[in-house]
C-alpha cells in the first residue's frame, strides 16, 4: 500500500476552544494518516496527553462485570428474570456495564463485522475521505478529531453512521439507511459492506429493546416503559479503528469520557484496552468475543433520574496491533422528550436533570462541549441559560 502522508502543518495552542481550533484548520490543514503515523515514534504533541490522564503502563485489573443471559430473561423464565434483573440493577447502580451472552446475534455477523471495517480503513487516506465527517456533523469519516480539537487528540479513525429502524413513510416498507449511505457515499463496491452492516445494525436495535426490558424490570417500571420509548430508534453506529502507536505510553485511543447516548452495545476484537473508571481506578474489560459489552449513557442516566450511572472510559493503545471496536450508540427519536418515568421521582429522589431531547444533547456535544464526565451536569447549565435568553 503506497503510504501516503500529509503532515502536520501546524501545532495548535492546546489551550484553544472549538472555534479556534476550526479556525486553525481552516488556516493550517492538519490531516493524520494512520499508514504513516503509526510507524513513527516521534509523537506530534497533539497526541500527547497531560501527564495525569496518561495511561499506565501496568497490567489493570479486570472489573468483574456481571454476565446476562439475555435471551433466558428474554424467554420469560421468572427465575433468571429475577437474576438478570438484579445483577443489571447492581451493575448499573455502580458503574453501567455489563456484558450480554446468549444474545443472538449471528457469530458470523460479528466476525464479519470486525473483518469488513478493514475493507473501508485499509484504503488509501483520500478514498476514505470520500466518506469525510462535515464540520458540525456526527457522521462520516473522522481521523483523529483534527477539526474540532486542538489537543489530546484521540489515536483513532473513526467512520459513523446513522440507523433507524423506521418505515419509509411512503413505501411503507422499511428503508435500508445505511445499506443506502454506504453504496452513496462509498459507491457500489461497497454495496457489500452495506448490506452486513444494515444486518448488524438491525441486530443491534433489537437486542438493545431486549436490554431495555430489563431496565425497565430492574428500575421497577415495568419490561414494556423502556421498550416503547426506543422502538423508534435514531440510532449511531460507530466503527472504531486504533492504528498501532510507537508511543502507547503518550496517547489514548478514546480520551476519558462518559457516552452521552442512551446505551452502548461495544463488541471490541481479541486485541483489549477498552477501561472503565471505578472508584478512582482504571480497571479493564477484557475481551470476550462470544460478549457484547453495555453500557448505560448519560442520556439513560437522566431517563433513570440518576439512578443509574453513566461511567467514564476510555480506550487504549499499542504498538503491535490494531484494535477495532463495534459501538452501537441506541438514542431515541428526535421528537422523544427525555424525563424520568414518575416511578422514579419524589422527595427523597427530586428530579435531577431538566427535560430534554437528544438533538439538544448531541448539538451540545459536537459544538460546544467535548464529551467527559460532567457532560450532563454542564449541559443541565446550558439549557439553563438558554431558557433564561428567552
Ligand atoms: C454522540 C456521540 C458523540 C461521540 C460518539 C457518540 C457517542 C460517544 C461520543 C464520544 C466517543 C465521546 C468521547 C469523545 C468523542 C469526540 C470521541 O472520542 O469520539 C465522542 C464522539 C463524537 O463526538 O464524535
Ligand atoms: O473502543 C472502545 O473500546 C471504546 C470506544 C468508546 O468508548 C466509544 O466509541 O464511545
Ligand atoms: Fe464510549
Amino acid at each position: 500500500m503506497a503510504i501516503e502522508c500529509i503532515m502536520m502543518r501546524s501545532i495548535p495552542n492546546p489551550s484553544k476552544s472549538y472555534q479556534h481550533a476550526q479556525e486553525e484548520q481552516n488556516n493550517h490543514p492538519l490531516v493524520f494518516d494512520a499508514s504513516f503515523l503509526s510507524h513513527q515514534t516521534n509523537i506530534p504533541q497533539q497526541f500527547v496527553w497531560p501527564d495525569e490522564e496518561k495511561p499506565c503502563s501496568i497490567e489493570l485489573e479486570e472489573l468483574a462485570v456481571p454476565l446476562i443471559d439475555i435471551q433466558g430473561f428474554l424467554a420469560g423464565d421468572p427465575g433468571a428474570n429475577q437474576e438478570a434483573s438484579r445483577l443489571v440493577g447492581e451493575a448499573c447502580v455502580e458503574h453501567g456495564f455489563f456484558l450480554v451472552v446468549n444474545h443472538g446475534v449471528d457469530a458470523k455477523l460479528v466476525r464479519d463485522a470486525h473483518d469488513l471495517m478493514d475493507d473501508f480503513f485499509e484504503q488509501p487516506l483520500a478514498q476514505k475521505q470520500k466518506a469525510q465527517r462535515k464540520l458540525g456533523e456526527h457522521c462520516g469519516y473522522a481521523s483523529s478529531f483534527t477539526s474540532r480539537f486542538s489537543s489530546k487528540l484521540p489515536w483513532k479513525e473513526t467512520l459513523s453512521f446513522k440507523y433507524s429502524p423506521k418505515h419509509g413513510a411512503d413505501t411503507g416498507y422499511s428503508t435500508k439507511v445505511v445499506q443506502d449511505y454506504f453504496r452513496n457515499t462509498l459507491g457500489d463496491n461497497f454495496n457489500h459492506v452495506g448490506r452486513m452492516y444494515q444486518e448488524y445494525c438491525e441486530a443491534m436495535s433489537t437486542l438493545s429493546l431486549g436490554i431495555m426490558e430489563l431496565l425497565g424490570l430492574s428500575l421497577g417500571v415495568g419490561r414494556k416503559y423502556f421498550r416503547e420509548f426506543f422502538e423508534g430508534n435514531d440510532s449511531v453506529m460507530r466503527l472504531n479503528y486504533y492504528p498501532p502507536c510507537q508511543r502507547p505510553d503518550l496517547t489514548l485511543g478514546t480520551g476519558p469520557h462518559c457516552d452521552p447516548t442512551s446505551l452502548t452495545i461495544l463488541h471490541q476484537d481479541q486485541v483489549g484496552g477498552l477501561q472503565v473508571r471505578v472508584d478512582g481506578e482504571w480497571r479493564s474489560i477484557n475481551p470476550n468475543f462470544d460478549a457484547f459489552v453495555v453500557n448505560i449513557g448519560d442520556t439513560f442516566m437522566a431517563l433513570a433520574n440518576g439512578k443509574y450511572k453513566s461511567c467514564l472510559h476510555r480506550a487504549v493503545v499499542n504498538r503491535e496491533k490494531a484494535r477495532k471496536s463495534l459501538a452501537f450508540f441506541l438514542c431515541p427519536s428526535k421528537e422523544k422528550v427525555v424525563k424520568p418515568p414518575r416511578e422514579l421521582v419524589d422527595t427523597e429522589n427530586p428530579r435531577r436533570y431538566p427535560d430534554f431531547t437528544w438533538p439538544m444533547l448531541l448539538e451540545f456535544t459536537q459544538k460546544h462541549y467535548r464529551a467527559d464526565v460532567n457532560t450532563l451536569e454542564a449541559f443541565s447549565q446550558w439549557v439553563q441559560q438558554q431558557k433564561s435568553c428567552y
